[in-house]
């Protein structure tokens, strides 16, 4: 019996703190990030069927691109290099999120890709050969396979248990600018080999909002500095949404360039992306409940 076609989310992440502790002989940076999902995101269709393509549509499809560069079919080759007689078909992705932006939306697109792929050919969710296809794509795909709060740590391979975390009313802020992943990390100046002591924050269950946001707050984005060298206007939009006087913190995601704000409620997070959306039109300014 054919499948007829399936759907998955593919949410924003972001982290909502995000430590380097270090850097590989390899390369790549060692991190401590607390990463949960926004209720916002990209959505991913698969029709199973012979072949494997994509189609993009949405506000942001061009900038994602289509074809073999889309992490979406970097992710179904990954799955068909290690499971040759996989079924496959047609993906349309409804691109929203902005690209290179911090909000892993490429890596949440490439999970979600990898969900589909395994629901059509009825794979336990904790395939090994899914979680490895997911590892290849990028070091941001294994913790959006699941897409839960939790510790993320390693290089992005090392997820600690799933967080019950109160959610939080949020703003996404993005300037319209890249901020590429690897220009960012260079940015950072680490040598390979280099080692940061530092503690792993802990998150207890059972905070209130106003504790979560309390110890956040104590965290940081070890990444804000090196990015705002590469795209200063990243200062300016964690400056703008700090200075709206309901925001509880204002962050960078990621690599950037997405600024998060938390808020105590819906509609103050409302108010403030009115008043931000007005300060500066050109923006992609999203309120969202993150966690
Ligand atoms: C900064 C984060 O967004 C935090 O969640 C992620 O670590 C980035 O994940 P990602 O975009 O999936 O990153 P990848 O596509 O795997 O890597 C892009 C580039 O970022 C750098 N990179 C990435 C992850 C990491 N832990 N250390 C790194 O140094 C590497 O130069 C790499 O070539
Ligand atoms: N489906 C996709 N969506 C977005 N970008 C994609 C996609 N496929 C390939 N890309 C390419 O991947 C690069 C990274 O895009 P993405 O939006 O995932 O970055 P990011 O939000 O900074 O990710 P992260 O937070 O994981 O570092 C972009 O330069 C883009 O050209």
């Amino acid at each position: 019996m054919s499948l007829g076609p399936l759907t998955e989310r593919a949410p924003a992440k972001v982290n909502l703190t995000l430590h380097v502790l270090g850097r590989r002989a390899d390369g790549y940076h060692l991190l401590d990030s607390l990463v949960a999902f926004a209720a916002r995101g990209d959505t991913l269709t698969l029709e199973p069927g012979p072949g494997l393509s994509l189609r993009v549509t949405g506000p942001t499809a061009k900038a994602a691109g289509e074809g073999t560069d889309n992490l979406v079919i970097r992710a179904a080759q990954a799955l068909l290099a290690r499971l040759p007689g996989l079924d496959t078909g047609r993906f349309h992705l409804l691109k929203r999120l902005p690209v290179a932006a911090g909000i892993g939306g490429g890596s949440s697109d490439a999970a979600a890709a990898l969900r589909l792929l395994a629901r059509a050919n009825r794979l336990a969710p904790d395939d090994p050969h899914v979680a490895a296809a997911a590892r290849e794509v990028g070091a941001d795909v294994p913790v959006c396979l699941e897409a839960r709060t939790r510790l993320m740590g390693g290089a992005g391979e090392t997820l600690f248990p799933p967080l019950a975390l109160p959610r939080l009313p949020t703003v996404l802020v993005n300037p319209r600018v890249p901020a590429p992943t690897a220009a960012v990390f260079r940015a950072l100046g680490l040598q390979p080999g280099a080692t940061i002591a530092a503690a792993r924050q802990a998150f207890a269950e059972g905070l209130t909002r106003r504790d979560l946001i309390a110890v956040l707050r104590e965290a940081r984005n070890d990444l804000e500095a090196p990015a705002i060298a590469v795209a200063p206007v990243v200062r300016e939009a964690i400056d703008l949404i700090g200075a709206q006087p309901t925001c509880r913190l204002a962050r960078m995601s990621g690599s950037g360039a997405t600024v998060f704000g938390l808020f105590d409620s819906c509609r103050a997070a409302a108010a403030a992306a009115r008043a931000l959306r007005a300060a500066r039109p050109g923006w992609w300014v999203a309120t969202t409940m993150v966690g």
